[in-house]
């Protein structure tokens, strides 16, 4: 029988307040068994680009990344947000082993082709990960904090949205893992109309989403968030769920169907 996993993410707006950045840690720190955290700060990149003088753009919940971009978030996500996170798992006594794609090879990408007339620039889709790898560290261990960018085996990093790195990590992992993936954030989870708190919808099926997407009720970050989430669970993810940022060891939330 396969050992569990917690695949575990955490987007940018959490890690950005203090407060809580802490009680998702709490919860982290609580978690059983073995896992993973992978972490976004797509809003502190784009709040340290605005002080640069650069206006980010996003398709569908994407970044552009263009030259100056790519080292932008080079800067912030592989070293402020990864290492900050990593030191503060270490206060809290958790053996954080601070890491970006390139780093172990953990995950190669490819530079996404222009899609509908949309470049993305240095943006990189995954296609191989060191599963390996990171079982080894998981085995001696470590927690692996994962931060959303990969290479391309020729020397570039790519910019990818940490919603599909964890997607990526959790399917790939459970070749060797039964693998639960938290998707956690500031709501409660996928909501039938985004400024009603009360709108949670749980279960949430996969047809749901088609439908919602057409009619405009699922927009901007939650389209990759759903769309890592049922690739994650057609592939042998054992659960996939969508919740606020505190209730990563309870049931609450949006727990996927397909
Ligand atoms: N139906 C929906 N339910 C919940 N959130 C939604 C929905 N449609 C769009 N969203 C938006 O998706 C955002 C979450 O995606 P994102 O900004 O990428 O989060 P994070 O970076 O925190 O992971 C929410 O803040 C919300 O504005
Ligand atoms: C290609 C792409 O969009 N990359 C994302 C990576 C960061 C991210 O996803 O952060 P959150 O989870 O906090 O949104 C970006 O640069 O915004």
């Amino acid at each position: 029988m396969k050992q569990p996993l917690n695949v575990i993410k955490i987007g940018g707006a959490v890690i950005e307040d203090p407060e809580k950045q802490q009680a998702f840690l709490d919860g982290f720190v609580a978690l059983k068994g073995p896992k993973i955290l992978v972490h976004g700060g797509g809003r502190i990149a784009t709040e340290i680009g605005e002080r640069l003088g650069m206006e980010a753009i996003m398709v569908e919940g994407r970044r552009v990344t263009d030259d100056a971009t790519v080292d932008l978030v080079t800067m912030v996500y592989g070293g402020l947000v990864n290492k900050q996170m990593t030191a503060k798992l270490q206060s809290l006594g958790v053996n954080a082993i601070g890491l970006t794609g390139a780093d172990g090879s953990i995950i190669r990408s490819v530079k996404r082709p222009v899609t509908n007339g949309v470049d993305y620039g240095w943006v990189g889709d995954p296609v191989e990960v060191n599963a390996d790898f990171l079982t080894k560290m998981i085995e001696a261990g470590g927690v692996p904090v994962i931060a959303p960018l990969t290479h391309d085996g020729a020397g570039h990093i790519l910019n990818t949205n940490a919603d599909t790195i964890a997607g990526t990590i959790a399917l790939a992992m459970a070749e060797f893992f039964e693998v639960n993936l938290a998707l956690t954030f500031e709501l409660d989870g996928v909501l039938a109309d985004v400024n009603d708190p009360e709108s949670l919808i749980n279960p949430f099926k996969e047809s749901f989403f088609i439908e919602m997407k057409e009619s405009g009720a699922i927009h901007s970050g939650m389209i990759p968030k759903l769309e890592n989430s049922f690739k994650a669970l057609h592939s042998g993810v054992k659960g996939v769920r969508i919740c606020k940022y505190d209730q990563i060891n309870s049931n609450h939330g949006s727990l996927l169907q397909i």
